[in-house]
């Protein structure tokens, strides 16, 4: 692997994606951007809704060709050799569902065999005890709360150990004390894996406290990025949750901020 590869887990060139729809002709959802992630970070992927997060995650996971541009994860070409990366990564989204009659058992079953793990029974149960779902095992996955299904779709991303964990709103629709105790625990998966995360989120205060860079997009486009400290300082600002409505309202406080800005979303 080369020194690069090392560095970053992520690094996208100038990538691109335009959906063509028979209505409303094309529309560009992500537009020429250019990032990397670094090895062993937790960055966070934040815009408005229609920014383009979804559609970018989906290319780094090969799920969806890039229009143009290029996309590295873990050092391989997403786009030639994807089945290389996959099995040393996996996602999370509470908007994708486990098959409803199948119980957690079989769900979380079924998925290493998918991902070729040696020894699943065993990860299974050792899953279900750190994420607190050994009494739900034999439960159809259909009839848990949304607290209980978030942590099955965690358990399902982390069987395989994953190196590049991508998190599609890893906390959406969950109470503070559940949203609390996932952020803990994935915190918590970091620390002890050393592995890199990606999370797309609408939650500054989650942001704030798990992530060390953030990306900021609209309209297709990364309009920033920086520490969450460092974009605090930049735009003069206590929480990101401001510095989220000057970027999502294109607010910025004057021409030196847009020109900083610029330059860090580079
Ligand atoms: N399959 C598709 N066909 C056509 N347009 C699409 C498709 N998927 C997404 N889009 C459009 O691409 C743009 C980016 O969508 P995307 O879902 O990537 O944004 P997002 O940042 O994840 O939004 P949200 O926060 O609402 O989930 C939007 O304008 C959306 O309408």
């Amino acid at each position: 692997m080369d020194q690069c590869a090392k560095q970053h887990a992520i690094r996208a060139e100038k990538l691109t994606k335009r959906y063509g729809t028979a209505r409303s002709g094309e529309v560009t959802a992500v537009d020429g951007i250019s990032f990397t992630v670094a090895a062993g970070s937790v960055t966070g992927l934040l815009g408005g809704n229609g920014a383009g997060k979804t559609t970018t995650i989906s290319m780094l996971l090969g799920l969806l060709l890039p229009t143009s541009g290029t996309v590295e994860v873990l050092g391989v070409d997403m786009v030639r050799h994807r089945h290389a990366a996959l099995p040393r990564m996996n996602f999370s989204s509470p908007y994708v569902e486990l098959p409803h009659r199948l119980t957690v058992r079989e769900n979380l079953t079924v998925y290493g065999h998918l991902y070729g793990l040696k020894g699943v029974k065993g990860r299974v149960e050792e899953l279900a005890e750190h994420l607190e779902l050994t009494r739900f095992l034999e439960r159809p996955s259909g009839g848990l709360s949304a607290g209980q299904k978030t942590r099955v779709a965690l358990a399902k991303a982390l069987l395989n150990r994953p190196e590049l964990l991508l998190l599609d709103e890893p906390t959406a629709s969950l109470d503070p004390d559940t949203a609390d105790w996932i952020r803990t625990y994935l915190e918590r998966y970091r620390f002890e894996s050393g592995a890199t995360i990606l999370l797309a989120s609408h939650n500054m205060l989650e942001v704030e406290r798990l992530c060390d860079d953030v990306l900021m997009m609209r309209q297709g486009r990364i309009v920033d990025r920086g520490s969450p400290a460092g974009l605090l300082s930049r735009y003069g600002r206590t929480s990101l949750e401001e510095v989220f409505l000057d970027i999502a309202r294109d607010r910025a406080n004057g021409e030196d901020i847009s020109r900083e800005a610029a330059d860090a979303a580079e």
